[in-house]
C-alpha cells in the first residue's frame, strides 16, 4: 500500500506490485504512459518495493537541486549494488565515503588537466588514432562502434592508469565488452526481476553473467593497480593513487577505477554513435556543421574547446544529439536520506527515485562529475572528424533504424558508415 500522501500510481498487485504494467525489455514507453495518467511525479511498485519516478524540469530541479541533499542517497539493495559489491563511487550511498571519493575524482580530473590545455591535448592525441583508423577505411562500409568505445575508454584510461591501449588490444577489449554487456544487463529484464523478487537472487539465472563480468574486470584492474604500486615513485603521481589507511584501500580502488572507466566509456561513445547515425542520415546538417567549422577554424591546425563559442550551430547540433541520444535514460537511482516533500507529495526516507527528465548529466550534488570531460570530448571529436571527413550512409544499408537498444545507456542499433576524405581547400 502507498504511504499517506505518497505520489499516485497504478494499483499494485500482491507480491507482483506493478511489474505487469512495465515491459521488462524496455519500460521507457510505459513510464511515459504512466506519466500521462498520473502526472510528473508518480510511483510504481517493483514487487513490494515502491519507486518514485520524477519527470519534467520543475520536479527534477526541485528534487535534484533545491532539495538535492534530501535526494542524494543511493538505494543499496538492488542488482547493481550486488554487481559492484557495494564498493566504488557511482552507487555509494550519501555520506563521508562518497564525499571523499567524489572530491578525489574531481581533484584528479583537474590535476590531470581538465579545464586546462593538457586534457585537450590528450583528447586530440586520441583523435589522431581515430582519424588514422578512419583513413585506413576510406570508401569501405565500416562499423564505428569499436573506435568510439575504445577512444572514450583510452581518454579516461590515461587519467586512471597513465596509458592508452591499441584498438585491437585484447586486455582492454575484454573490459569494454564486459562494460557494454553490464550496461544492458543492469537495466534489463533479469535485473528488474532481481530487484522486485529477492527470493530469486540466489538462483542460477542469467543475471549471474553480470557478476561474472564484474569479477573479470576486477581481476584485470587488479593487475594494473598492482603493477602501478610496484613502480610508483612517492611524490610523483602519474595517475590516481590509493592509500591503504583510508577508504581508498586496494579493494575499493579497483571498483573505483572501474566505476570511472565505465562511466566515462559507454556514455560518451554511445552519444557519439547516435550523433553520427543522425549526421549521416541528415547530410544537410552534417554539411552546415562543416561550413561553420571551416569558417571558424580557417587555417588553424586544430580546434580548441574555446572555439565552441564561435560555433553556435555546432553547439546546437551537439545539444540536439544529446537530447535524441538520451544516453542515460533513467539516470542512476536515487533515494531520500530523510523524510521530505516533492511537488506537494510526501516522500519518506528510503524510497528510491528514478528521475527521467531530460538533463543528460542530471543535476545537484550527485550530478555527473564527468560532465566537463564529456562535453570537451564530444565537441573536439565531432569538430575534428567533421572537418576532415564526410560520413555517408552506405547504399546497400537499407533504411536507417533509429530505435535505440535499451540499457543503463541507450545504444543505437549497430550500423555501418562510409567515410570519405573532404576536399582540402
Ligand atoms: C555524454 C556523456 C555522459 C553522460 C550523458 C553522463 C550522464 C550521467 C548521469 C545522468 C549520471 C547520474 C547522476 C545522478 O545520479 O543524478 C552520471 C553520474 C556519474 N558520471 Fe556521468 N555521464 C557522461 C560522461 C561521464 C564521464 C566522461 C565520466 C568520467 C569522468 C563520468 C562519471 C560519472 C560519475 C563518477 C558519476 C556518479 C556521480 C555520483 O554518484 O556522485 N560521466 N553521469
Amino acid at each position: 500500500r502507498r504511504p499517506k500522501n505518497f505520489p499516485p500510481g497504478p494499483s499494485p498487485l500482491p507480491i507482483l506490485g506493478n511489474i505487469l504494467e512495465l515491459s521488462l525489455d524496455n519500460p521507457l514507453k510505459d513510464f511515459e504512459r504512466l506519466r500521462n495518467i498520473y502526472g510528473n511525479v508518480y510511483s510504481v511498485f517493483l514487487g513490494t518495493k515502491a519507486a518514485v519516478v520524477i519527470n519534467g524540469m520543475k520536479a527534477m530541479k526541485d528534487a535534484m537541486v533545491t532539495k538535492g541533499i534530501d535526494f542524494a542517497g543511493r538505494p543499496q539493495d538492488l542488482f547493481v549494488n550486488d554487481t559492484t559489491e557495494r564498493k566504488g563511487l557511482i552507487l555509494a550511498d550519501y555520506g563521508q565515503c562518497w564525499k571523499d571519493h567524489r572530491r578525489f575524482a574531481l581533484m584528479t580530473l583537474r590535476n590531470f588537466g581538465l579545464g586546462k590545455n593538457s586534457m585537450e591535448e590528450r583528447i586530440h592525441g586520441e583523435i589522431k588514432y581515430i582519424t588514422d583508423d578512419l583513413e585506413k577505411n576510406i570508401g569501405k562500409s565500416y562499423s564505428p562502434q569499436l573506435i568510439f568505445h575504445n577512444a572514450a575508454s583510452n581518454i579516461i584510461c590515461q587519467v586512471l592508469f597513465g596509458q592508452r591501449y591499441e584498438y585491437d588490444d585484447e586486455f582492454i577489449g575484454v573490459i569494454v565488452k564486459c562494460f557494454t554487456d553490464n550496461a544492458k544487463l543492469a537495466n534489463g529484464p533479469w535485473a528488474m526481476l532481481y530487484d522486485s523478487f529477492p527470493m530469486i537472487r540466489s538462483l542460477p539465472l542469467p543475471f549471474r553473467r553480470a557478476f561474472k563480468n564484474s569479477k573479470t574486470c576486477q581481476a584485470l584492474a587488479l593487475t594494473i593497480v598492482q603493477e602501478h604500486k610496484k613502480t610508483r615513485v612517492p611524490g610523483q603521481p602519474r595517475d590516481i593513487k590509493g592509500d591503504d589507511a583510508s577508504t581508498f584501500s586496494e579493494d575499493m580502488m579497483i571498483i573505483y577505477t572501474l566505476d570511472l572507466h565505465f562511466a566515462g566509456t559507454d556514455t560518451t561513445s554511445n552519444t557519439l554513435l547516435t550523433g553520427f547515425l543522425y549526421l549521416i542520415t541528415y547530410p544537410h546538417i552534417q554539411e552546415r556543421c562543416q561550413q561553420e567549422i571551416d569558417e571558424v577554424l580557417g587555417e588553424k591546425d586544430q580546434a580548441s574547446f574555446e572555439d565552441r563559442h564561435n560555433m553556435p550551430y555546432v553547439q546546437a547540433v551537439t545539444h540536439e544529439i544529446q537530447r535524441v541520444a538520451n544516453t542515460v535514460p533513467l539516470s542512476v537511482p536515487h533515494c531520500t536520506i530523510k523524510d521530505t516533500e516533492l511537488m506537494g507529495y510526501s516522500i519518506p526516507k528510503g524510497e528510491f527515485v528514478k528521475p527521467e527528465a531530460f538533463m543528460p548529466f542530471s543535476a545537484g550534488p550527485r550530478m555527473c562529475l564527468g560532465e566537463g570531460l564529456a562535453r570537451m570530448e564530444l565537441f573536439l571529436i565531432l569538430v575534428t572528424l567533421l572537418r576532415k571527413f564526410n560520413f555517408i550512409w552506405p547504399e546497400d544499408a537499407g533504411k536507417p533504424d533509429y530505435t535505440p537498444v535499451y540499457g543503463v545507456t541507450l545504444t543505437p542499433q549497430p550500423y555501418n558508415m562510409k567515410v570519405q576524405l573532404r576536399e582540402t581547400k
